[in-house]
């Protein structure tokens, strides 16, 4: 079966601490699975609750309740939902990339610098890292005066381009991609597609969150849509 994803019941509940413990629905019930090396592609309704499932994958909200069960590298089959916060981060590390609409700027480190980080954490030599990040930074169109500044004052599809770039650089087991294309001009969509398809081709996992449904339909294997908080197979 090859399975590398198993979720069953995810649920995410926030609870404002600030409004008398008023409690609000992220997501709730939701359930599917992912083979390895498929692309699955979720839409919906804005606040329908597509980033808050990504980031229950991510670990970036606890869920809960539910589970997460992920073929592991490095663990084994383990799941996401209740795993210690040690194992995420190796897990983030080493297997599991994730891009937002929102760059996560470190002070001080340049466009170069962060997408080298990332082959850097998976242990490659600095001398192949940066030759592999200035080749993703050039194949995302960002333009080579910018590679040595810091990306505080990048523009906003430049700021998800080097977000690509850092997420895209290496060959991730999974890869998780909020709007991939929100923002982007044609050409840019064309480099995203293209460097989706190469990872495909080499076995990366990918779930992704999309507006733009003729480029989803253009890259995914399955398409989900979460409506009226019920995610199915369209
Ligand atoms: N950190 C949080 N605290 C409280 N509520 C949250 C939080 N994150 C998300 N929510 C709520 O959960 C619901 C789902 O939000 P989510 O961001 O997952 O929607 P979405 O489908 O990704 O929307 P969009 O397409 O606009 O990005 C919304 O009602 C939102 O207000």
């Amino acid at each position: 079966m090859n399975e590398m994803l198993r979720v069953d019941q995810l649920q995410k509940v926030f609870t404002m601490h600030q409004t008398g413990q008023k409690r609000i629905v992220g997501c709730d019930h939701i359930s599917f699975s992912v083979r390895k090396g498929e692309f699955l592609g979720i839409t919906g309704k804005s606040g329908a609750g597509k980033s808050t499932i990504l980031k229950c994958l991510y670990r970036t909200y606890l869920p809960t309740g539910g589970h997460i069960f992920y073929a592991s590298q490095q663990f084994g089959a383990i799941d996401l939902a209740s795993a210690d916060e040690r194992k995420i981060i190796v897990i983030r590390e080493k297997e599991i990339s994730y891009v937002s609409q929102f760059l996560n700027i470190m002070p001080r480190v340049t466009a170069l610098e962060f997408v080298m980080e990332s082959l850097l954490e998976l242990g490659e030599t600095v001398s192949s890292a940066k030759k592999k990040a200035e080749e993703m930074l050039d194949h995302f169109i960002i333009p080579e005066m910018l590679w040595d500044t810091f990306p505080r004052t990048f523009s906003g599809g430049e700021k998800l381009r080097l977000n690509l770039a850092r997420a895209m650089v290496r060959q991730s087991k999974l890869l998780l991609l909020d709007e991939p294309t929100a923002s982007l001009d044609q050409a840019s969509k064309e480099t995203v597609r293209e460097r989706i398809n190469e990872l495909k081709q080499n076995g990366t996992t990918m779930i992704g969150i999309f507006h733009d449904l003729d480029f989803m339909d253009s890259v995914v294997d399955h398409n989900y849509k979460l409506e009226s908080g019920v995610l199915k197979e369209v």
